[in-house]
């Protein structure tokens, strides 16, 4: 079962250099969430103090009840067990095969005995699609597979969060939906919260329940994916379509001047790549079929309904175009106006279980 991650206020500085600042965010627990944002605007360094690797010098970030920017060593280390985390290229040890690598930590953390670890290696390995494939040098596979058995690895303590910095890096648009399926299939059996940072814009377009953006050192948003895949902002859109148009710089934010020099030469006809297609907000991938429907999709759509009167009116009709007929009758929401969606929604609470 995974467990919500509250952040608040949270702020971190190298030195003089300020990376974010009063982030605020609730990660809902068996919910899959994804942080988005231009290169070098901390989201690696967000992920790292999640896990306390980094701490952040104001705010807090409260777990099962426990603020692990102020906890101690001991309390933080109880906590990170909550965690499986993967990291871009796996972090795999070149020198073991894989399955020493995925049993790496039960050996560390654990008092399992080897028939134990064996049982729960081999598990771990069929659920990403690795079977046979145990006896494998790091260097002897695909990037796609190490990724696979680096979340094999994130799996074998059963985490209740997982964490996962830019699954996309050096895969073909392919193996990418391969392994967002994954993350949903593994979202489905086992309920960890997920927080998938990317900049793959299929990825985020399709996987998460939520998303958030990081620009300007703030949260620009947070919140249901319709509400940043409906949105007008003009960085949420420059980033969604990928254009030089926008806010959004070569190595860094804009300033006035520059922006006004594109323009000029946007306007003068030179295109300003990306792709225009990008638009509207496409079905959330589901888990594979004969797994079980996700329960963090299901407490969304609850939670989402609740405070539907709360968004933009974009996010509003996206939202309930994505319910089914039955849900919608459920919500009290077939057809009408935007604004009464709210007042339905909340009448309806309570009323039974949700069809999604
Ligand atoms: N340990 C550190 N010490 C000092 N500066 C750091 C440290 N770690 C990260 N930074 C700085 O923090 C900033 C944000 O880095 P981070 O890697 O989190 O960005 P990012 O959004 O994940 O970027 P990308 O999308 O390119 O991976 C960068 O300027 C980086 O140099």
């Amino acid at each position: 079962m995974g467990v919500e991650v509250v952040v608040e206020g949270l702020t971190k500085s190298f030195g003089n250099q300020n990376i974010w600042r009063d982030v605020s965010l609730t990660l809902p627990p068996g919910e899959v969430s994804a942080l988005l944002g231009p290169s070098g605007t901390g989201k690696s360094v967000f992920l790292k103090s999640l896990i306390g690797l980094l701490k952040p010098e104001r705010g807090r970030c409260v777990i099962n009840g426990v603020d692990i920017v102020t906890c101690s060593e001991r309390t933080l280390y109880e906590t990170r067990k909550l965690f499986g985390v993967l990291f871009q290229d796996g972090a795999l040890f070149g020198s073991m095969n894989l399955f020493d690598n995925v049993a790496f930590p039960l050996r560390e953390h654990t008092r399992k005995s080897e028939t134990e670890i064996r049982r729960i290696v081999l598990e771990k390995l069929e659920m990403t699609g690795l079977t046979g494939a145990d006896d494998k040098l790091p260097g002897e596979i695909s990037g796609g597979m190490r990724k696979r058995a680096g979340l094999a690895r994130a799996l074998v303590l059963d985490p209740e969060i997982i964490l996962v910095d830019e699954p996309d890096s050096g895969l073909d648009p392919v193996r990418t939906t391969y392994i967002s399926q994954l993350f949903l299939d593994v979202n489905a059996q086992i309920d960890a919260t997920f927080l998938i940072v990317t900049h793959n814009i299929n990825l985020a377009r399709t996987v998460p329940d939520n998303i958030g953006m990081l620009f300007r050192k703030e949260l620009a948003m947070f919140g249901p994916r319709e509400v940043l895949l409906t949105s007008d902002e003009p960085v949420v859109k420059q980033f969604l379509h990928g254009r030089m148009d926008g806010p959004i710089g070569m190595s860094e934010e804009k300033d006035g001047a520059t922006l006004a020099a594109e323009k000029a030469m946007f306007a003068a006809g030179h295109g300003a790549g990306g792709v225009d297609d990008v638009t509207g907000v496409p079905p959330q991938m589901q888990p594979s079929p004969g797994l079980p429907e996700r329960a963090g999709s299901r407490n969304r759509t609850d939670r989402v309904m609740q405070s539907l009167h709360t968004l933009p009116e974009n996010a509003q009709h996206a939202i309930v175009e994505s319910l089914s007929p039955e849900a919608r009758r459920h919500y009290g929401v077939e057809g009408g106006d935007t604004h009464n969606y709210g007042a339905h929604a909340a009448i309806s609470q309570g009323a039974g279980s949700p069809v999604d």
